[in-house]
């Protein structure tokens, strides 16, 4: 002992401090060793007698539990939570939670909620990550546990849900009504997934609100026509089976930019209550093996989008209508410029054929695929088998033009007509006026014509319109300039139609001097 105090005197210590130095360490040590054998004996209890259920980002069960968990009054009195204005999921349901946080009462219609041309986001409480919250749910009390993981390409989040039962019927009902309550809500929403070529996965990237068909104007029976077709595919599951025909089908929609392909596809997503898994051949990176897994990850009874298709295999070239997408003769400056495009991408005609009908495509989907110049298209890619559908988009006809500004402009039955319209029920809903909308009004106030009148204009608006001129979109553009105005409307679309002739002549004619002007520079060199 003396020798221990001629040792620690050099240090100002005596036996008195040191036997206190040591108490402590024994009592600190003890404290925390106790606490860590209760934590470790009770994960050991709620092991042996809570059943656990693990849901994980990437699935769907994880959404409908999460939309489901964001509903409940006790995520919101939580002690520990986080606060965000992301939404929830992949639908963006967390908007009316009860947990919501919001600003005092906000009159819709007031301007001043617009924050800098933004709407004032809501403010939603969740759990946080990594702290177990306890819900009581129909007699049980449910443990649940968010946590968050980081992985090299992002983070992802997993839930825990134990409950101390005897069989797992309480998980079983939970995740049934946590099902249901998402499928409720997200009945208006059409979900998109992106093909993510770096990983070979699918992203969820948002869920949009439905479009109704109504809304797409095309001429009579194309649009019954396609969806008739698309509903008894999906209902002869056993008929495909009986005769050994793979249970997919393809439809190749062609036609001019901007004359509603992709709307179509959308709106028919809507009406089937279908995903839309969306690829685009020509991204970065695409190659023969990740096509194939992609296809091989679709889900059965979806939409899968491949969008411009003619773009795949002739990347270089822009969507310019007068371009033939013919090989042309390589020179030395196209060669280097196909040098500085390499971008990875090695997807082969064969390989993207395999990836549509080989032995690991998925069955029971719906493939869509869109382009603007069916000329370039392979046969083998748009024979039956691959594409058993095909559709022409034109450009605007005065019928679809009649249809659109009917769309634009809302309108109140006539008096002066009562019942006029018993021979229009066989019509196009397209060609029928819309319903006034039962939002409260916008603040632009839109002028609600008697549907006599909007009818006129609306025939007046298609003389005008020269057949298969403008695209449905250009129409689209016009009359959104001109949404409030219905009557100048259709007084301005002759002045109209003459910019847009001057604009696109003028278009016309700087292109082709940039061409001539890069072909001599070729020549040149
Ligand atoms: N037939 C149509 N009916 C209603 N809206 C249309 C129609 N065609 C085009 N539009 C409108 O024009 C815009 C562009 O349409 P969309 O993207 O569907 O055209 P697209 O044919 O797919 O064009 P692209 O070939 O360039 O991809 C959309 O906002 C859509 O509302």
């Amino acid at each position: 002992m003396d020798t221990v105090k001629s040792l620690l005197s050099p240090f100002g210590l005596n036996s008195n401090s040191l036997q206190d130095t040591l108490k402590l360490v024994v009592i600190g040590g003890t404290v925390e060793t106790a606490r860590r054998a209760s934590v470790t004996a009770w994960n050991g209890f709620v092991d042996s007698f809570f059943l656990t259920a693990h849901f994980c980002q990437e699935d769907y069960p994880y959404d409908w539990l999460m939309h489901w968990l964001s509903k409940q009054p006790a995520w919101g009195r939580s002690r520990e939570f986080e606060i965000t204005t992301r939404t929830v999921g992949r639908n963006g349901l967390t908007q009316s939670t009860t947990g919501d946080l919001e600003e005092e009462e906000i009159d819709e219609d007031d301007d001043s909620e617009l924050v800098h041309g933004r709407r004032k986001r809501k403010v939603a409480f969740m759990p946080s990550p990594d702290t177990t919250h306890t819900i009581y749910y129909r007699g049980h009390w449910l443990r649940i546990t968010r946590t968050k993981r980081y992985q090299d390409y992002g983070h992802y989040s997993a839930l825990k849900i134990s409950v101390v039962a005897r069989n797992n019927d309480i998980l079983k009902k939970l995740v049934l009504e946590a099902k249901r309550e998402y499928e409720k809500d997200a009945e208006h929403r059409v979900h998109i997934f992106m093909a993510d070529t770096t990983y070979g996965c699918w992203r969820w990237n948002g869920a949009r609100q439905k479009r109704p068909m109504s809304s797409i104007v095309l001429e009579p029976a194309v649009k019954e026509m396609l969806l008739a077709d698309c509903k008894d595919f999906l209902r002869s599951e056993d008929w495909y089976a009986e005769r050994g025909i793979p249970f997919r089908r393809g439809y190749l929609l062609h036609g001019v930019p901007g004359s509603g392909k992709t709307s179509l596809i959308h709106s028919m997503a809507g009406e089937l209550g279908l995903d839309i898994y969306v690829v685009s051949l020509s991204s970065k990176g695409m190659s023969d093996n990740t096509l194939t897994t992609l296809m091989g990850n679709v889900p059965s009874r979806c939409i899968l989008l491949l969008e411009d298709l003619d773009a795949a295999f002739t990347r270089s070239v822009n969507r310019d209508s007068n371009s033939t997408g013919a090989p042309t003769v390589p020179t030395k400056a196209a060669a280097a410029a196909a040098e500085t495009n390499n971008d990875g991408s090695t997807l082969s005609l064969s390989g993207l054929l395999n990836s549509l009908d080989g032995v690991a495509a998925a069955e029971g989907r719906l493939l869509f695929a869109t382009t603007n110049h069916i000329e370039r298209l392979d046969p083998a890619l748009s024979r039956p088998g691959r594409m058993d559908v095909w559709v022409n988009f034109t450009n605007a006809t005065k019928w679809q033009a009649e249809g659109i500004f009917k769309c634009f402009f809302p309108s109140k039955p006539s008096l002066t007509t009562p019942a006029s319209d018993a021979t229009s029920s066989s019509q196009d809903a397209s060609q029928k006026n819309m319903p006034i909308p039962k939002r409260k009004s916008p603040s632009h106030a839109v002028p609600i014509l008697e549907e006599a009148e909007i009818a006129i204009l609306a025939k007046r608006f298609a003389d005008a319109i020269p057949e298969d001129e403008m695209s449905v979109a250009s129409l689209q553009g016009y009359l959104l300039k001109n949404k409030t105005r219905p009557r100048e409307c259709v007084a301005e679309v002759a002045e109209w139609i003459q910019q847009e002739r001057e604009t696109r002549a003028r278009m016309k004619k700087e292109k082709e001097e940039v061409s001539s002007a890069n072909l001599t520079k070729v020549l040149g060199c």
